[in-house]
């Protein structure tokens, strides 16, 4: 369920007008998603995705907009946003700020295959080249100054083991991170397997950049291999960490404090993902009736991304 705010034909085909892209022919509400409004839209001429914004905060999108537009101007693999006659992209729709998108080809990979991991990390290593010199500004909103204020939140609802770890690896963070000056650019910040969309082994695009932020490159990297190249077991995917950071580093080489502070950076966005889960499901629930993403999956990469201790990085791809 991804509609919470219905629209009828005669609305979203005026809202159309102000667009160079046909008149509408079809609109179909999309089932996938938490966050917004989604819907497919077909014109005359074109396949397109509606989004309305449902939550968040609406004065980020013109940063969002900026995000994208940038990423779409060098090329990347991403749905860059419509604008209309007059240059303008944000629009609201039933009220509520709205985004019209090319809609992009292919599927979510549940397992992705080792081309599929390949043309990822070509295209964050890619993204990540460009993003250093995007002239935006949003710190990123689940770095460590988030995890050390909003960890105490739910420690209440943890048995003590787990307590004691959340502690713990804050600490070992606050420690590690401290004076570490690492490459700053523009990121994705959730790119996880159900925002991006795979025509084959071709990556048709990246989606869902509403966590976009700008801060440390290293930390959307380790995102991608926590959620790309995990088993079930939590443990490291040796054949997808591989592919995927082969063909990263092939496109933007890690600097040494940055080799240096991997292992600790997949442990803190391990932790991340803990404890955002945990919040929902504790302290923040949605108001709409969805299923919560299981925290425990996080608290299992984290325990294996700590019991694997010093973590080689591979060659780059030739
Ligand atoms: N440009 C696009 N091309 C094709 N499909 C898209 C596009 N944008 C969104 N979708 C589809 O719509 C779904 C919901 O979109 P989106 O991820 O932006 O929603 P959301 O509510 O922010 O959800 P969540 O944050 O849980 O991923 C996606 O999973 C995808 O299937
Ligand atoms: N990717 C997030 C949800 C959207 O922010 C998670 O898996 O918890």
């Amino acid at each position: 369920m991804a509609v919470f705010t219905p629209l009828s034909d005669a609305q979203v085909a005026t809202f159309l007008e102000k667009f160079d892209v046909g008149a509408l022919r079809r609109l179909q509400g999309v089932a996938g998603g938490t966050e917004n409004s989604t819907f497919f839209v077909t014109t005359e001429q074109r396949e397109l995705v509606l989004t309305l914004f449902e939550q968040g905060e609406h004065e980020e999108l013109p940063f969002f907009v900026e995000l994208l537009d940038y990423f779409d101007e060098h090329r990347l693999p991403v749905a860059g946003p419509v604008h209309d006659r007059d240059g303008i992209a944000l629009h609201s729709l039933a009220g509520k700020p709205a985004l019209l998108f090319p809609r992009l080809p292919g599927q979510h990979p549940s397992a992705p295959n080792l081309a599929q991991c390949e043309a990822l990390g070509e295209a964050l290593g890619q993204m990540h080249l460009v993003a250093q010199r995007f002239p935006g500004h949003r710190p990123n909103p689940r770095d460590l100054h988030w995890l050390q204020a909003m960890h105490h939140k739910v420690l209440a609802y943890l048995a003590p083991d787990d307590q004691a770890l959340m502690k713990y690896e804050v600490e070992e963070y606050e420690s590690a991170f401290a004076d570490a000056e690492l490459p700053q650019g523009a990121l994705h910040g959730d790119l996880f397997r159900d925002n991006t969309l795979y025509d084959g082994d071709r990556l048709g695009g990246i989606i869902d950049f509403y966590n976009g932020c700008t801060g440390d490159l290293l930390f959307d990297l380790a995102i991608v291999i926590n959620d790309w190249a995990s088993q079930e077991d939590g443990a490291l995917d040796p054949a997808r960490y591989a592919a995927i950071l082969g063909s990263y580093l092939a496109k933007r080489p890690l600097t040494p404090i940055e080799r240096e502070r991997w292992p600790m950076m997949l442990r803190l966005t391990a932790l991340r993902y803990w404890l955002s889960r945990l919040l929902v499901v504790y302290v923040d629930p949605p108001a709409h009736d969805l299923t919560p993403h299981d925290p425990e999956r996080f608290k299992t990469i984290l325990k294996a991304r700590i019991a694997l201790g010093a973590l080689p990085l591979p060659e780059a791809r030739p």
